[in-house]
């Protein structure tokens, strides 16, 4: 059996028509949705990825507000530019690209910001809406990756109904988010959140029907460990350098081999990347829409 693809760029530019749209009648109705972005340092990975939300923008429509600052500076320098981000109105939401410099107190910064401007989904005011399930997809912005996640599954026409889904990693952006999105009765999942510390991680990833690996550990989720016919999201994001070609490259956290034995798996790159940029537009579309 050779998978199927979970293809993240197609589905992410099907999501970025639709909100091409959405854009374009908020637009009639005197509302331009902005994102903005702060941006700390020349570290060229996060340079490339901020230019590539400003680009997305572009494309659907959304207006760009950016702050670029250099590495030099100070906390206090950094938390006015948050405030000033959270009273600017041309701003309907913006994000602070991570990580940030070792000086920085990034927990302060990142709770500084404004949880109706939290394009991420990350603030704890709305972590904590999500955990309590008093969400309303509209009014509070959710972890973009695990939203990513969540519909490259749906729109590819599977339901999350009744599936055990286990997820790799304990990290807060994808791993500890995930599991009180899909357990909500929308979705109707079960989820096992393993880990490093998981005593026998094969024995949990038997039973899964959906795995989500998402530990930054490259090829940790192997072909013998997975039951025939599951569905393998690869979140993983490492940089290795080929042996081969001496090059940098991504290496995710699935396997060479896992595609011979799972029924749909997503590429990395080219699967959950795409979509969690999307998914950052969705929500910037989204809290233009509530007003
Ligand atoms: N404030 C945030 N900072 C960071 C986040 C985040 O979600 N919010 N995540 C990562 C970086 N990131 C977004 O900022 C991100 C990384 C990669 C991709 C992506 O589409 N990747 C492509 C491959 C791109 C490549 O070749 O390098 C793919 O998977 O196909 C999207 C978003 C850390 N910081």
């Amino acid at each position: 059996m050779t998978a199927q693809i979970l293809d993240g760029t197609a589905t992410a530019a099907a999501i970025k028509a639709e909100l091409t749209e959405r854009v374009a009648a908020l637009k009639e109705r005197g509302i331009t949705p902005g994102l903005g972005t702060v941006l700390v340092g020349d570290d060229p990975g996060s340079k490339w990825y901020v230019a590539g939300k400003h680009r997305d923008c572009a494309e659907v429509g959304i207006a760009s507000i950016r702050r670029d600052l250099p590495d030099t500076v100070t906390q206090e320098e950094l938390e006015a530019v948050i405030d000033e981000l959270n009273a600017d109105d041309a701003t309907t939401g913006y994000i602070v690209q991570l990580p940030l410099p070792a000086h920085i107190d990034t927990r302060a910064i990142l709770e500084r910001v404004a949880p109706a401007k939290d394009a991420d989904g990350l603030h704890p005011t709305n972590l904590g809406r999500l955990v309590l399930n008093v969400i309303d997809p509209i009014e509070t912005p959710l972890p973009c990756t695990p939203r990513g996640v969540i519909e490259l599954v749906e729109r590819h026409g599977i339901s999350w109904n009744g599936k055990n889904v286990v997820v790799v990693g304990r990290g807060v952006t994808v791993g500890r988010a995930i599991g009180p999105l899909l357990t909500r009765k929308e979705f109707n999942a079960t989820v096992t959140l393993t880990h490093t510390g998981t005593v026998d991680l094969a024995a949990h990833l038997r039973e899964a029907d959906v795995v989500v690996a998402a530990a930054g550990v490259p090829g940790i989720i192997t072909a013998e460990e997975i039951k025939p016919g599951a569905i393998v999201l690869d979140v993983g994001v490492s940089r290795v350098t080929d042996p081969e070609t001496g090059k940098s490259r991504i290496a995710g956290d699935v396997a060479d081999g896992v595609a011979e034995v799972a029924s749909w798996v997503s590429p990395n790159p080219g699967g959950v990347g795409p979509m969690t940029r999307a998914l950052l537009l969705k929500n910037v579309v989204d809290m233009a829409d509530r007003g």
